[in-house]
């Protein structure tokens, strides 16, 4: 039988992509698998290398996109971002729902391949709202929170054009999104449930 299909997630930095895949992945903890990408951006208090992202230099990064170690990479806001082979084979070895959560670069880069994924995207209330989100958190710089505010104006608009995503989830209320995002998820989750009960 053919693994199940991964998941990607996309949507503007603050949406809430993290928050909700989190949530995920603590309720259905043998069933998703996180894609853990490259950056070379630093890590923030409590993000853990190997975990959260593979904390890179551009060097080593740009070392391993030359060997074709990539399946998809993208320079976001200053930084270089990457999901590597090796992090999408360890979790679909495993037989679990593989997590992408990539930015609309990577969505696009990812199509191109027989990757086949469920395109989900994660979406702010207003860009008021993802503004607010973002200073909430804390971890960019003015600088860094107006790259991501203007890269979420683009998101925010390619998000809407037919064909792009299969849901789309607006994360208002956190529960409600959780919902909608389970829902959307339902069936995959029902099906790789069914197999290692089987099993
Ligand atoms: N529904 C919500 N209501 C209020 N705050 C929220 C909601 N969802 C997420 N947040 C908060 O908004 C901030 C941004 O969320 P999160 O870090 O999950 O976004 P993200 O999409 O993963 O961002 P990035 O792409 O930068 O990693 C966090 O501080 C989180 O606690
Ligand atoms: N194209 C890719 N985008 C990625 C990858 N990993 C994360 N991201 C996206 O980057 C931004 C910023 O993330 P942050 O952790 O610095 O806030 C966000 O939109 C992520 O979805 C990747 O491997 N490829």
């Amino acid at each position: 039988m053919a693994g199940p299909r991964p998941v990607v997630f996309s949507g503007p930095s603050g949406a809430g992509k993290s928050t909700l895949l989190k949530k995920l992945m603590k309720e259905h903890e043998n069933v998703f698998g996180f894609s853990v990408s490259h950056t070379t951006r630093k890590p923030r208090p409590g993000e853990e290398n190997g975990k959260d992202y593979h904390f890179v230099t551009r060097e080593v990064m740009q070392g391993g996109i030359n060997n074709g170690e990539f399946i998809e990479y993208a320079e976001f806001s200053g930084n270089m971002y990457g999901t590597s082979k090796v992090a999408v084979q360890a979790v679909q070895a495993k037989n679990l729902i593989c997590i992408l959560d990539i930015d609309m670069q990577g969505v696009k880069s990812i199509k191109k391949t027989d990757l086949n994924p469920i395109y989900i995207s994660i979406q702010p209330p207003s860009l008021e709202v993802l503004d607010n989100r973002l200073r909430a958190r804390k971890t960019e710089s003015e600088e860094s929170l107006q790259r991501r505010l203007n890269a979420a104006k683009v998101d925010m608009e390619l998000s809407k054009e037919p064909g792009v995503f299969d849901v789309i989830v607006v994360n208002d209320r956190l529960e409600d999104a959780y919902v909608e995002l389970k829902q959307a998820l339902l069936e995959e989750i029902t099906k790789v449930k069914k197999v290692s009960a089987s099993s």
